[in-house]
């Protein structure tokens, strides 16, 4: 009877792979032929069981082959559905062990998505478990991305699900908020960080933290030599820039010795912990968060940390507001303010109070996720690639030389090895832009972002959205697409973006690093000119050396971190001198 068993399983597994509507049939088939066969060992007590129809008192070993052939069957249909759909698709928990699995085997979680939905040619469909909301559409298709940034941008709001997961950490800030919220911020935001003040003080601030901080701060290291991770380096750099620009206050975070600060630390975790929040059942994290456990935990204290940071400012603004004539608006060293927070602290809610700390807190922590991680990642990203491809480097170099060769009467003295870029030569660095585009591109600092659908639509790629489904866009995807970007999609090549040796930008909706329509990225230009000033600061007086072995990888979180930071070495330039002395043509390789 053994060996009839074992001769049965890969009998059942064949007629599956052939013929699954037949199974069933063939299943009881067998079932009868072992029964009746079991007749000659039990006498007529089986025959019996049949008759009455009880298979509880089959013998145990007829259960575990029942057993046995219903787990085969239900795994190679679940296995099957994935030519399909994309993944396996399993009885009541749908796609989630597919999902769970990759996070924990892949260590880049985000090409693994890439297969999927270029195997589902641009558009997949999650099935989550069916006590879950988890269902969502995954699309990479520009044609689906116009249609919810923009045509139909009231049917696709962030949406209840996304809320409630960021809630915690991002609150009613402006990432998270829809409507009138949203619009409300947005405009604000929008006419404070479009003011000439606000243009004043990010080049100002950027010649004070490029010139008296980073620069410093690596040339210690060189002196030292010792290696640094540069993602951090960045991350404390834009950290303290975006805080001067939103809350006229500066951290602090870049200096010698390279301090640890707790929020920033605080931050990161609160991100990462947040997200995983998308890839479990709400109540799953509901339960943990009310037992205080686990991510849950995490999340609870590193917020906490992140709280502590945010009221420690809005109660110096107020502070310092309550110091000075409010109607001013004027600094303690009486100049005039043109951050966010006092912009937002001038308004008045609708009953006509001053906003709450609480909704100025989510404004504070909202910019901070908005300005720190975007481009600190983005420039860790672009210094990787740009060490990979000395070629580029070199035409950096080469424009860098041009422009300050354009340079009238500069006098050479020992002081001028240190070049100070003007806004008027930031501009002109086209190919360091397309450079940053193409690191955007392959390497998006949000990689992964989410809508809801209001009302029942239809894609343009065809998919069916019926109300309440999650839409995930994968701009991580997009970039990696030769449907849209050709058969070098996965190499590095700044000239994409050149016409006649000029930047041109792509469509938002092919190109959705800074998403597109009217969430468009609000600090788009300020940090465009952020990254160029650093990154032209940079190169132009080291040699950016990553260590060997390095090992470089995204980090799931909502910010595309990499996982180890980016260890490297740095060598001043030793032939830098004044540009005059040096033809354009003449750099190094
Ligand atoms: C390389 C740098 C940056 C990238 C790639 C980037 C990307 C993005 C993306 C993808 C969004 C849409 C997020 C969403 O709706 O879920 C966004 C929104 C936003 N970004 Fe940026 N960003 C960058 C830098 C900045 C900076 C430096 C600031 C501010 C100082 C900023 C301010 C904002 C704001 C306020 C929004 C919300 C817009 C809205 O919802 O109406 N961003 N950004």
């Amino acid at each position: 009877m053994y060996s009839k068993i074992h001769s049965c399983i890969p009998c059942i597994i064949l007629k599956i792979g052939v013929n699954r509507s037949s199974f069933i049939l063939h299943f009881l088939s067998i079932k009868i032929m072992n029964l009746t066969n079991q007749t000659s060992f039990f006498s007529g007590e089986v025959a019996g069981n049949i008759g009455s129809g009880s298979i509880f008192l089959l013998p145990e070993i007829q259960l575990l082959e029942l057993f046995v052939a219903i787990v085969f069957f239900v795994a190679i249909h679940s296995l099957r559905q994935r030519r399909r759909h994309g993944l396996a698709v399993w009885p009541f928990v749908g796609m989630l062990p597919s999902l769970l699995i990759a996070v924990h085997i892949h260590t880049d979680i985000y090409e693994w998505l890439t297969d999927v939905i270029r195997q589902q040619r641009g558009t997949f469909t999650f099935r989550g478990p069916w006590f879950t909301s988890l269902n969502s559409v995954i699309t990479a298709d520009p044609r689906n991305l116009e249609h919810l940034l923009k045509t139909k941008f009231t049917n696709f709001p962030k949406g209840e699900f996304f809320r409630n997961n960021v809630c915690d950490l991002l609150g009613d800030g402006i990432f998270s908020a829809d409507n009138e919220t949203w619009r409300s911020q947005r405009k604000t935001a929008s006419i404070e960080l479009h003011s000439s003040g606000s243009r004043k003080l990010t080049t100002e601030s950027l010649v004070e933290l490029v010139h008296s901080r980073l620069l410093p701060v690596l040339d210690e290291l060189i002196k030292n030599s010792a290696s640094v991770d540069l993602q951090d380096v960045l991350l404390r750099l834009t950290f303290d820039n975006v805080c001067m620009l939103a809350f006229g206050v500066d951290p602090g975070c870049l200096g010698l010795g390279l301090p640890e600060i707790p929020f920033a630390r605080a931050f990161e975790d609160a991100t990462e912990m947040t997200v995983l929040r998308f890839i479990m059942p709400s109540f799953v994290w509901k339960i943990m968060r009310y037992l205080n456990i686990g991510s849950e935990r995490k999340l609870k204290e590193s917020i906490s940390e992140v709280d502590k940071f945010a009221d420690k400012v809005i109660r110096t603004r107020n502070k310092e507001l309550s110091l000075l004539d409010q109607s001013n608006d004027y600094d303690i060293d009486n100049k005039p303010r043109s951050d966010l927070l006092t912009a937002f602290m001038r308004l008045k809610d609708d009953d006509g109070k001053p906003f709450s700390q609480k909704f100025l807190r989510d404004i504070c922590v909202n910019f901070i996720l908005a300005g720190r991680d975007t481009s600190s990642v983005a420039l860790s990203w672009f210094f990787w690639l740009v060490s990979r491809n000395p070629n580029v480097e070199k035409q950096i170099l080469e424009e860098i030389y041009g422009i300050i060769g354009e340079r009238q009467n500069v006098e050479v003295t020992e002081n001028e090895s240190t070049i100070v870029f003007k806004p008027e030569e930031v501009k002109k660095m086209d190919y360091l832009q397309a450079a940053l585009s193409e690191a955007l591109r392959l390497y998006p600092s949000v990689p992964l972002d989410h809508k809801e659908v209001v009302e029942d639509e239809v894609f343009p790629d065809g998919t069916v959205l019926k109300k309440g489904t999650k839409v995930i866009y994968a701009i991580y995807a997009m970039g990696r697409m030769e449907s849209i970007w050709g058969k070098d999609c996965r190499e590095y090549k700044p000239e994409r973006w050149l016409r006649d040796g000029r930047f041109m930008s792509e469509s938002a909706y092919k190109f959705t690093a800074f998403n597109g329509g009217p969430r468009l990225c609000l600090g788009k230009d300020f940090a465009y000119y952020q990254m160029k000033f650093v990154a032209a600061s940079i190169i132009y007086h080291y040699r950016v050396n990553v260590v060997k072995n390095h090992l470089v990888t995204p980090k799931l979180a909502l910010t595309m971190y990499m996982k180890h930071g980016l260890k490297v070495t740095l060598n001043k330039r030793d032939d830098i001198m004044h540009p005059s002395a040096k033809p354009c043509n003449k750099v190094e390789s």
